[in-house]
């Protein structure tokens, strides 16, 4: 490991748990130096400078515009940042011109917490906010990752102080020494491996991508519960997580091929029984990839507990508590396949309030 490297002058803050070094095949990455506990700070910083806009918005123009008015200390730090690789700044910054520095912001940015901006005449929009963040921006991207970084800011002090930093969390127990990784993307968990590399634009190196390259049956079956998981999340909430990202290539088949269930799932027009059922489904599966830490394993118990107690026909109910209750998953899913089909005396109201919220007309 390089003495001198550029990375070693990065101002990481000195309470942070955590140090910079070379991860194989992923540059640099962040590791923990004590055992952090999960819901724990890691690191809170203040951006190096903000663009407020929609994301797809912002120009070439915008970045370099930005970076110069940034000191001279302030340029040499993003000219770290180039490539992921020691960068000496020899004729000045701004000789990359500003497709290098684009390049810089697009690997570097965060986003912040979304505001609404007022517009004459009562009119809102929302606005977006992006941050570059030099330090934050070292973390490795993880499919199954151990940290995050909340876009929302936790209380409305937060709100005043934090509205130009950002902040990172523990979000599982991390071991000294161990790295220390975030997920780049939201909406990870219903993609399959390669809709992953394509989004993230590098071929990611995790350890779920890595079994998952170096295991055919293993990637098989990872990308069918990925599928599944997006299915089961179309039908739960009729929203397709991730048809923002789709393209026009072949990849992007309907979610829902069945086009009777796929009304059902767009006019909220499933039974009680069967969401339970789905809920049962979507856990195990998450689980199953993985990606049920301790947080979602307790927010699912959570609502597959209120999923149970919302049945109105006391019979059905009954069974439903009875399912979640059951230690392994065969035992529970077996439990509640026996409410298949079962009507409820719930359902009327249930459909109505799920139609309520996503504004479908009653
Ligand atoms: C914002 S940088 C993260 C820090 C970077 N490793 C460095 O040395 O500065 C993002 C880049 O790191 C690399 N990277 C991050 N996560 C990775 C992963 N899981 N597998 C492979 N490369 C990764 C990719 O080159 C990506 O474009």
């Amino acid at each position: 490991m390089a003495d001198d490297h550029p990375y070693l002058d990065l101002p990481i803050p000195k309470y942070a748990p955590i140090e910079l070094r070379p991860t194989p095949g992923k540059g640099w990455g962040v590791f923990a130096t004590r055992d952090i506990k999960r819901g724990s700070l890691i690191m809170k910083e203040r951006a190096m400078f903000i663009i407020q806009k929609q994301s797809g918005n912002i120009t070439e123009q915008d970045v370099y515009e930005a970076v110069e008015r940034l000191s001279d200390s302030q340029m040499h730090i993003i000219a770290c940042l180039s490539d992921n690789r020691p960068r000496e700044l020899s004729n000045g910054m701004m000789d990359s011109g500003p497709l290098a520095l684009a390049q810089i912001w697009g690997k570097n940015c965060f986003s912040l917490e979304s505001g609404v901006e007022g517009r004459p005449f009562g009119d809102y929009v929302e606005q977006k906010r992006w941050g570059l963040f030099p330090c934050h921006s070292r973390f490795n991207h993880s499919c199954q990752p151990n940290a995050g970084v909340p876009e929302s800011p936790e209380s409305p002090s937060e709100s005043q102080v934090g509205r130009n930093s950002t902040s990172s969390y523990a979000e599982r127990d991390i071991a000294a020494g161990e790295e220390i990784t975030i997920s780049y993307k939201n909406g990870f968990r219903s993609r399959t491996l390669d809709e992953r590399h394509r989004l993230l634009e590098f071929e990611c190196s995790c350890t779920v991508c890595d079994r998952a390259s170096k295991d055919p049956t293993f990637r098989q079956v990872s990308d069918l519960r990925r599928r599944l998981i997006r299915g089961l999340i179309y039908l739960l909430d009729g929203i397709d997580e991730n048809s923002e990202y789709d393209d026009d290539d072949s990849h992007s088949r309907p979610v829902i091929c069945d086009p009777i269930m796929r009304k059902a799932a767009d006019n909220c027009d499933f039974p009680l029984s069967a969401r339970l059922i789905y809920d049962l489904l979507l856990a195990v599966l998450t689980e199953a990839e993985g990606l049920l830490d301790i947080e979602t394993a307790a927010n699912t118990w959570t609502h597959v507990w209120r999923r149970a107690c919302s049945f109105g026909t006391e019979e059905n109910r009954k069974i439903a508590k009875l399912a979640v209750q059951q230690k392994t998953w065969i035992e529970r899913l077996g439990m509640a396949f026996q409410l298949d089909g079962r009507a409820d005396a719930a359902d009327y109201w249930h459909t109505l309030a799920y139609r309520q919220v996503k504004g479908i007309k009653i």
